[in-house]
């Protein structure tokens, strides 16, 4: 279910909705990095393994909403998959990453996909991403395979690359969007409690000055 703010929470943490995004892929595919580029716009060469999971926040603007994305990195090695697993079901969307210079990364995607099916909620949102498309002369996996794949699994695809920066923001902000889409009931009710608490506050205010006028002033008010 989308974790949808109350409106005074909303107001003062200034963003309207808070979503939870999961990356998840094997070992090595880049996740980390994918990451670290889209929120810090880093890039780290060296390989340290995710213990688990850890998280990293971003907001963006998207159709004038301000949308606050909490994105979940786990660990692709095994060993961590029971702790990782635990985490599915709060996702609302879902990067499933793949490294295009590994065959077997790309292969191992539908064990992450039916492992989705099997965990997460029925409503989360997928994205296909194929990381590492600088890595030309090691590439194993054709763009057209990930097309195709995706397609079958009903996703938008993204080639991409942690490491020149290709793809990042468009990648990040394509599923923001889509889970945005997909909550859009949950979010115009959020629109309107806004508008009341609003129009409320308004009222209040215009309250208070009408309290606290002096007799003078008190002729313009309405109250
Ligand atoms: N050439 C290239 N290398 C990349 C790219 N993204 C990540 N790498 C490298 O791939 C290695 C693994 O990256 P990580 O981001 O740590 O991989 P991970 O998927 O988080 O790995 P786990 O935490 O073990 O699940 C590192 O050496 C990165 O520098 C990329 O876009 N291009």
């Amino acid at each position: 279910m989308s974790e949808f703010t109350s409106a005074r929470d909303a107001m003062a943490k200034q963003y309207d909705v808070l979503f939870r995004l999961l990356l998840l892929g094997d070992s090595g595919v880049g996740k980390t990095c994918l990451l670290c580029r889209f929120t810090d716009n880093e890039f780290h060469p060296s390989h340290i393994s995710t213990i688990g999971v850890d998280f990293k926040m971003k907001t963006l603007v998207i159709d004038g909403v301000k949308v606050r994305i909490q994105i979940w990195d786990t660990a692709g090695q095994e060993r961590f998959q029971t702790i990782t697993k635990q985490y599915y079901r709060r996702a609302q969307g879902i990067f499933l990453v793949y490294d295009i210079t590994s065959e077997r990364s790309f292969q191992h995607i539908m064990k992450w996909a039916s492992d989705v099916d099997e965990y997460a909620p029925d409503k989360v949102q997928k994205i296909l991403v194929g990381n590492k498309s600088d890595d030309v002369d090691k590439r194993q996996v054709a763009t057209e395979q990930g097309i195709k794949l995706a397609e079958a699994y009903g996703m938008d695809f993204f080639e991409t690359s942690a490491f020149t920066n290709h793809n990042i923001t468009e990648t990040f902000t394509r599923l923001a969007e889509q889970v945005l889409a997909a909550n859009k009931k949950d979010l115009d009710l959020l629109r309107m409690s806004i508008n009341d608490e609003l129009n409320l506050t308004a009222l209040e205010e215009e309250e208070g000055l009408c309290d606290g006028a002096s007799s003078d002033q008190r002729k313009g008010c309405w109250c």
